[in-house]
């Protein structure tokens, strides 16, 4: 099969061909028609992170597709079932964290295009228990993005505590932002969107977000203090301290900063502010499975939609350029024969 694959760190991507997974017990063997660029996919070949990943590696943790094999083992799915394969590619089931519905923390999961090969290739295999079904109807290229800055960006403005007419900031209206503001949205939240390029405002106004703040023209501490006062929750999903910083401070009296970006950087708290404000800062990292089904949905009903532009799997080491360069408005998905 073809795929593209990551030797080294900082080298381009070799698209060459390698042999199709072998299934196990309890895999499917995915056809995969399309898979979303992420961030995070920049990360791992560049080998950003203190984890690193395997090598050599073919990234990819919002391949979607259609099953072509089962293995023994496998009930819940069957051959032609759509789906897609995210980043908890699989978890122990068994430790604290699983069994209480806590599977995202569970210290012996594996990650799709990390510790396991993923979605940038014609094939993919994956525990059945761990994918999550594409409902009849749905576009391949338009979902994929769902399979991680959807479901990454809806457990955040869950877990932000943030009530209907809450106001809520985004910082980064990139792949993850541009979806979290219609998650947002559609939880009932008021949207402040802040980026520091208008064409992602612009982009964010048209998919409802309620005032938007470009960061390098205006301080948005400033702007959304004097628009409502201060946020409920502020979700950063940038790739720079700075707009951590700014998140932190937009927040009011007793909201919560939701950590998901991964600059791999500092976040210096000030204590004095953070005690007397009530503030609470917490990390969020992708969603359950659980979690994924009812963004699916959220994307099934209309309420969501992704602002993609397809690529070929041969074209990736332009579309990393262009994502390190800031010029991807939305996401773009790689989209495969
Ligand atoms: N926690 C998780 O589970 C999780 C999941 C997926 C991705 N991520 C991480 O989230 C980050 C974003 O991923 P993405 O795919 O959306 O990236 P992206 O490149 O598509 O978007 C980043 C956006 O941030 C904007 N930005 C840059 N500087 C800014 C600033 N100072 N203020 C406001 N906006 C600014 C950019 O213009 C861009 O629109 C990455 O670090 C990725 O690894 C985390
Ligand atoms: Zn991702
Ligand atoms: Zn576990």
């Amino acid at each position: 099969m073809k795929a593209a694959v990551v030797n080294e760190f900082n080298q381009k991507l070799e698209i060459k061909e390698v042999p199709i997974p072998e299934l196990e017990y309890g895999e499917i063997l995915v056809k995969i028609k399309a898979c979303g660029v992420c961030h995070t996919d920049l990360h791992a070949a560049h080998g950003d992170w203190p984890v690193k990943p395997k090598l050599p590696l073919i990234p990819g943790h919002e391949g979607v597709g259609i099953i072509e094999k089962v293995a023994e083992g496998v009930t819940s799915l069957k051959v032609g079932d759509r789906v897609g394969i995210p980043w908890l590619y699989s978890a122990c089931g068994d430790c604290e964290y699983c069994l209480t519905g806590r599977e995202t923390l569970c210290l012996d999961q594996l990650n799709a295009g990390y510790s396991v090969d993923g979605g940038y290739a014609e094939y993919c295999k994956a525990p059945a228990k761990y994918v999550v079904k594409v409902p009849e109807g749905l576009d391949f290229a338009e979902v994929s993005p769902i399979f991680c800055a959807g479901v990454t960006t809806y457990k955040a403005l869950k877990v932000s505590e943030a009530k209907p007419g809450d106001w809520v900031a985004v910082y980064g209206i990139g792949g993850l932002g541009h979806v979290a503001l219609q998650y947002a949205k559609a939880m009932g939240f008021n949207v402040i969107a802040v980026d520091i390029q208008d064409d992602k405002l612009d982009l964010a106004t048209e998919l409802g977000a309620d005032y938007t703040v470009n960061g390098l023209k205006t301080d948005p501490v400033q702007a959304i203090k004097d628009k409502v006062g201060g946020v409920q929750a502020s979700i950063s999903v940038a790739v720079t301290k700075k707009a951590f910083e700014q998140a932190y401070s937009s927040v009011k009296r007793g909201g919560t900063l939701v950590v998901v970006g991964l600059p791999n950087d500092e976040l210096p708290i000030p204590i004095f502010d953070t005690v007397l404000n009530g503030v609470t800062v917490k990390g969020s990292i992708v969603g359950t499975r659980k979690d994924l089904q009812e963004a699916v949905q959220f994307a099934a009903e209309g309420k969501v939609r992704t602002n993609i532009e397809t690529r070929k799997l041969d074209e990736i080491n332009d579309v990393f350029s262009m994502m390190e360069n800031g010029e991807i408005n939305g996401r773009i998905v790689l989209t495969l024969e």
